[in-house]
């Protein structure tokens, strides 16, 4: 051991490739005996002394400890002289004698972690050439990841001490290595230490397009970024381009036509991408390519154009797309369809959410009385989901359309009859009601031109909303009556701000105490204001209390991690365009109007030509807005523009927000707050219990692994559905118990997540429920299937690494500010063993988490100890049992790897009997 590390550190301080390969030979004659192990402290000062760098022999130090480890000890010429006869299926890696760093790299004894890297499924010449031969071998599968950390520390070393040293047989450099077997951190090593980055191998290839023929699209990006030259061709004429078009990889194809690379040039056949897309009948890449202005005129050595290459090859699709822009007018104008306008958008959106009757189609009413009348025609008023009071314009839709008109006639004069619904808990609350959301272009005075989305205050349309919120580009206003009582208004704004905030996604990295790096705007506007309720006026006659402050500071303090809150709650009398408090809106709205434009993408050209559409769309598809992804694509591609991508699409539904995706399944029942799913002979009910869902499923005793499949998928939904339309939530799993539920108890004990983890960490098999009964973990959470259990890993052993935003935000509100007694970040920093990194986590200042970066450190240096068990007993030694709870609350109780063929089909379970024995057949059990 010990000589062999002189060796390599001698072999390190060489410059010449003889040297390198006198290393190789004599590491091969070094014995490794653990014996010698003690010795290598000594010669590691010896080398201190010699002026060695000591931090790259602790890194050797490793590797060699690695290699202590192989019980291998077959030489390098060993290794050639047996399995040179080798077939080419064989496993066995055989390196060329002349290839330095093949052999340096590649071989297991002198660096363990390389022989997975050449076990990755896409070997290189430089790594299995036979000798005299020029053939791959084809080898097994096995992800070489692992050991990427030390390849790199080993292509670093060697590179930057010999950069164009380390070239084998096919004069491949490590960069084509790299860049052919995908490991993107040493391709971005390679670069770093100033690998020849245009280098080329034998055939005339360069890293990227060896990166591209691999399908390796991040490693091309990193090549381009670090400006290689993307129009190199290789010795068949073939460029990045070429490549990239014929192996349909859409990514690396715009990236180029994005850096301008010449989209026309030919390979030895005269063919040019073009014709390739064409040939292979990639469509989205022929698209890009067209608004690239490729050249659909050119002709290859057949003497064929692009388009009948796709006639050639049978691809209907990519023929009809190059028919039709076969003139170059109209080819043209979509493009120019396709592509950002100067300005910014036209304008923006304007939420108002609030209580009913707090004032907000009044508010939107004076807001609009004071512009001109030409805006006053052009107005367009369109109202969703109105489905709940028929109204004489309503179309069946869903979507009401009026043009000229503000007044909301038809909105808040309906038939709906209130006498009826009086009696019921869904009464609304007046006649004037606004039904759903009512979608207004308004152009206020000295404001600028906004989408006024007014969400209804009638508390059963709440739910619909989820989709139409969350989007932090837009200005929110939270309106509510001052002269409700204090209570009242506190409990009214907070519901807003809850609502709003488990609807907005957070947006990484997470600040300082938890603080989300976008935050959408928020204005709080209390209306009915008057002089008997505010006799105080500040200087600019607006009127102020230290009331409102307080409310204002609360709320403030609660919500400002997620919204960006202004400073002043303003409060006006919504009837009278003219008061002080309506001049101080319009202000803020033009202040904020401003800064949100600032930030956001330009509009494409294409966007008015949609927006025109719609009323054809709306004619031809009956369930508008609901129409499905792929419809909507085609149907902005066939009737609009040909070559509008994927990315325009998402853009354009970006900014018109109205289309969602149709669900639909023949076994769910649906009825008021309330889901039934039947599936063969499992079913279960989702049900909206207070702020919970509650999921129960029941199905034959002897099911109980297909159960608990069942059960998992509905909870995955459920999540899912949660994540999608609030973000922002957190979700808790609460357990019911099985044995209560067989019971038919009306009150069935719970489960909470904390009685959960902390029976993990007891490393107990039974966990106590809310009415201090005791059931087995199997039963309450696997339908008591012991064989689902044995693939479960517990939340405790969960890496640190993996934790969900939540949770990692909820540590960081918690731990980051300074705590009294010390026991915050830093403290936690000496507990995690981490004392050497608090000074770079400290000098990100108050701009970023330390708590969460102190983390991320913890899963990369100590991975095997960093697990969410270890950290909630951290937490606890510290005396935070508050950010121990927050975690058990947030970590995901189990995780459920996915199970071989073998097992699902496995539907005899035992465990569940003895859990739930029932005479019944069919065992109620739930979450
Ligand atoms: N005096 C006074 N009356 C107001 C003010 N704001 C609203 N109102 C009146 O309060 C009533 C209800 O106002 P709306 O604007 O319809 O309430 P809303 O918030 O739109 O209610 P929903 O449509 O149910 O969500 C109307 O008669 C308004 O004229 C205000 O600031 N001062």
């Amino acid at each position: 051991m010990y000589r062999e590390m002189s060796a390599r550190e001698s072999a390190r301080n060489q410059t010449t490739e003889s040297a390198l390969k006198e290393f190789v030979e004599q590491r091969d004659r070094f014995p490794s005996d653990s014996e010698e192990d003690d010795d290598s402290e000594e010669e590691e000062e010896e080398e201190e002394e010699e002026g060695l760098p000591v931090t790259k022999s602790l890194d050797f130090k490793k590797l060699n400890l690695c290699q202590a480890s192989s019980n291998t000890q077959t030489s390098f010429d060993d290794q050639y002289d047996e399995d040179s006869d080798q077939s080419d299926t064989d496993n066995t890696i055989v390196v060329m004698p002349g290839s330095v760093l093949s052999s340096y790299l590649s071989d297991p004894l002198t660096n363990p972690s390389a022989s997975y890297l050449f076990e990755s499924p896409r070997p290189r010449a430089a790594d299995f050439v036979y000798p005299g031969q020029d053939r791959y071998s084809k080898l097994g599968s096995v992800p070489a990841y692992s050991s990427t950390t030390a390849f790199i520390q080993l292509l670093n070393d060697i590179s930057e001490t010999h950069p164009d040293l380390c070239e084998c047989a096919r004069e491949e450099t490590p960069l084509h290595v790299a860049a052919a077997r995908g490991h993107v951190d040493c391709v971005q090593a390679l670069l770093d230490a100033n690998s020849p980055i245009d280098a080329v191998e034998q055939d005339g290839k360069t890293a990227l397009i060896i990166a591209l023929e691999n399908g390796n699209v991040d490693i091309a990006s990193i090549l381009i970024t670090n400006g290689c030259d993307i129009n190199h061709a290789d010795h068949h004429g073939d460029t990045a381009l070429h490549i990239a078009s014929k192996h349909g990889l859409l990514q690396a194809v715009q990236t180029l036509c994005h850096c301008a690379v010449t989209v026309d040039s030919v390979n030895a056949n005269k063919k040019t991408a073009l014709h390739l897309a064409a040939h292979y009948g990639h469509v989205d890449i022929i698209r890009v390519l067209l608004l690239a202005r490729a050249d659909v005129t050119l002709r290859g050595d057949d003497g064929l154009t692009a388009e009948l290459v796709a006639v050639a090859a049978e691809r209907l699709e990519a023929h009809s797309l190059l028919k039709m822009v076969k003139s170059q007018e109209i080819r043209e104008e979509y493009i120019s369809q396709l592509y950002p306008l100067d300005t910014s958008l036209r304008r923006i959106k304007l939420k108002l959410l609030g209580h009913s009757q707090s004032g907000k189609t009044r508010l939107v009413q004076t807001l609009h009385s004071s512009r001109g009348i030409s805006s006053f025609l052009e107005s367009v008023t369109r109202r969703i989901s109105d489905h709940y009071s028929p109204s004489s314009s309503m179309k069946d839709d869903g979507i009401h359309s009026t043009n000229g008109s503000f007044v909301s006639e038809s909105n808040n004069n309906s038939s709906f009859d209130l006498a009826a619904a009086a009696g019921s808990k869904y009464a609304p609350p007046h006649s004037q009601y606004t039904r759903g959301i009512d979608v207004q272009t308004v152009n206020i005075n000295g404001c600028g031109e906004f989408s006024v989305w007014e969400f209804g205050g009638y508390e059963p349309m709440h739910t619909c909303y989820d989709h139409f919120v969350g989007n932090a580009d837009c200005i929110h206003l939270i309106l509510y009556r001052t002269s409700d009582p204090t209570e009242v208004q506190y409990k009214q704004i907070l519901y807003w701000m809850n609502f709003l905030k488990g609807r907005v996604t957070p947006f990484e990295p997470i600040g300082h105490c938890g603080f989300s790096s976008r935050r959408s705007k928020v204005i709080i506007v209390g209306t009915h204001a008057t002089s008997s309720l505010f006799p105080q006026m500040n200087q600019e006659g607006e009127y102020v209390s230290s009331d409102i402050e307080a409310m204002l500071n609360t709320v403030r303090l609660r919500f400002e991690t997620h919204f960006d809150m202004d400073h002043r709650l303003i409060l006006l009398d919504a009837t009278n365009p003219s008061c002080i408090g309506m001049k101080t809106l319009k202000m803020e709205l033009a202040k904020c109007r401003t800064n949100i434009l600032a930030k956001l993408l330009k509009p494409l050209a294409i966007l008015d030509t949609v927006v025109n559409h719609l009323n054809l769309v709306r004619k031809k598809h009956a369930n508008f807005p609901v129409i499905t992804w792929p419809d909507f694509i085609q149907l902005v591609r066939n009737e609009i523009n040909p070559l509008t991508g994927d990315a325009h699409c998402r853009q354009i539904v970006q900014q018109l927000q109205l289309i969602g995706e149709p669900a639909k399944d023949t076994q769910l029942h649906q009825w008021s707050e309330c889901s039934k799913l039947v599936s063969q002979d499992r079913e279960a009910v989702i049900r909206m219990v207070g702020d919970a869902v509650e999921i129960r499923a029941r199905g034959p005793s002897e099911s109980a692994t297909s159960m608990f499949y069942f059960m998992e998928d509905l909870i995955n939904l459920v999540e899912h559905a949660a994540a999608e339309v609030g973000p922002g939530i957190s979700l808790e799993r609460h357990f019911i118990s099985p044995k209560h539920l067989k019971e038919h108890r009306e009150h069935p004990a719970l489960f909470p997540p904390e009685s959960m983890m902390e029976m993990q960490q007891r490393e107990s098999l039974s966990v106590k429920g809310t009415q201090d009964e005791e059931e087995l973990f199997t039963d309450v959470v696997c339908f008591g299937s012991r064989d689902v259990a044995r693939h479960l890993t517990l939340g405790i052993d969960v890496g640190v690494a993996d934790l969900q935003m939540a949770s990692r935000c909820e540590l960081a509100c918690l731990l980051d500010p300074p705590h009294a007694m010390g026991r915050d970040w830093s403290i936690l920093a000496v507990k995690l063993q981490l004392t050497d990194q608090v000074p770079d986590v400290d000098s990100t200042g108050q701009s970023l988490s330390r708590t969460d970066q102190l983390l991320n450190e913890w899963a990369i240096h100590h991975p095997e100890q960093a697990s969410v068990g270890n950290l909630c007993r951290i937490l606890v030694e510290l005396g935070r049992c508050d950010a121990r709870d927050a975690l058990y609350r947030t970590v995901p109780l189990y995780v459920f790897a996915p199970l071989e063929d073998q097992f699902l089909l496995e539907t005899n379970d035992s465990g569940v009997v003895s859990s739930c024995h029932s005479s019944s057949e069919h065992n109620p059990i739930n979450i």
